[in-house]
């Protein structure tokens, strides 16, 4: 059977170049082109050698037009608005739309709920395998913990040049807790606190965000209750935890019907 032909958009970003080194470890599939914006220094170069690999022929461009109409799926980790129109243009081609990109807004969504009529959109704010395990396992603990007894509170730290907070991964696992309480995330999230705050309101999930050096993704969820403190927790060591699972992901959809699909649902998690 021949290659899974993947785009990468963002290609000399830090995941661009992460997705482009995992797509050359993994049998059946197949870098076909590689995307930067207009106006980017990288524009020409070997995305090869711009991901420290050997050069590949594959040089960056700023069209994503032709690269999508020639290829099964697109890698996409870039930006808000960016994501938004590559979705519209892997609809055209009928392709698959593996989304990392966080910080999207509900407008966003729809037009990636959109674009799913045409193509496979497959979102996850965390393509690995673990923070993916640890969400089901967030849900049985607050399913399991009543919210009178325990508190949930989702602490994150990346690396300090993260744009968006709270991280994907956190409102990911904030949703799992939610889901498992039985409650909407939107109507009970504590995002912030600063001063005079009262005391925390039962059944709340709190947010803590940390922005520091080269951290690469560090996510807790406490249920603290009177007298113990339960603590799950991932840490992501190497960013090439998300760009293996964003392949495998792309493989995934290759053979799904056009929709809107996520990780768990990759990986079979979902019961
Ligand atoms: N879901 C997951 O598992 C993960 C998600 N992420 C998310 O992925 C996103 C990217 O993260 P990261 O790689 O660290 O960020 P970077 O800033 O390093 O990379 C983003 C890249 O996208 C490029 N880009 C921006 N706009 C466009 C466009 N219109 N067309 C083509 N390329 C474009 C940027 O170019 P330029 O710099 O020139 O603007 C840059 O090269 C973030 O939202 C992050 O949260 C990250 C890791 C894992
Ligand atoms: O920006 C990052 O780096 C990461 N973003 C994702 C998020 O927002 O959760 C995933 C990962 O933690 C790294």
């Amino acid at each position: 059977m021949s290659d899974v032909k993947l785009v990468v958009v963002g290609a000399a970003g830090r995941m661009g170049q992460s997705l482009i080194r995992a797509i050359s470890e993994v049998d059946g599939a197949a870098l076909s082109a590689a995307v930067e914006r207009p106006g980017s220094q990288h524009l020409g170069e070997d995305s090869g050698v711009v991901a420290g690999l050997a050069a590949n022929g594959i040089a960056i461009t700023d069209d994503p037009l032709p690269a999508f109409a020639a290829a099964d799926g697109v890698l996409d980790f870039t930006m808000p608005a960016a994501s938004v129109e590559f979705a519209a243009l892997a609809a055209q081609a009928r392709i698959v739309h593996v989304i990392g990109t966080t910080g999207c807004s509900e407008d966003d969504e729809a037009k990636f709920d959109a674009a799913g009529r045409h193509a496979r959109i497959i979102k996850s704010g965390n393509y690995s395998l673990g923070v993916n395990l640890l969400a089901v396992l967030v849900k049985q603990a607050a399913q399991a913990l009543a919210a009178s007894d325990y508190d949930i509170e989702v602490l994150e730290m990346h690396h300090r040049h993260k744009v968006d907070a709270p991280s994907g991964t956190a409102l990911l696992l904030g949703e799992a807790a939610a889901e498992g309480r039985g409650i909407k995330l939107g109507e009970k999230s504590v995002m912030v606190r600063e001063g005079q705050t009262g005391a925390r309101e039962d059944g709340t999930i709190g947010f803590a965000t940390l922005r520091g050096g080269s951290v690469v993704g560090e996510h807790s969820v406490l249920l603290a209750g009177e007298g113990e403190t339960i603590t799950l927790s991932h840490s992501a060591l190497d960013r090439q935890v998300f760009s293996r699972g964003a392949v495998k992901a792309a493989l995934w959809g290759h053979s799904q019907k056009p929709g809107r699909y996520d990780m768990i649902d990759v990986l079979g998690l979902s019961n």
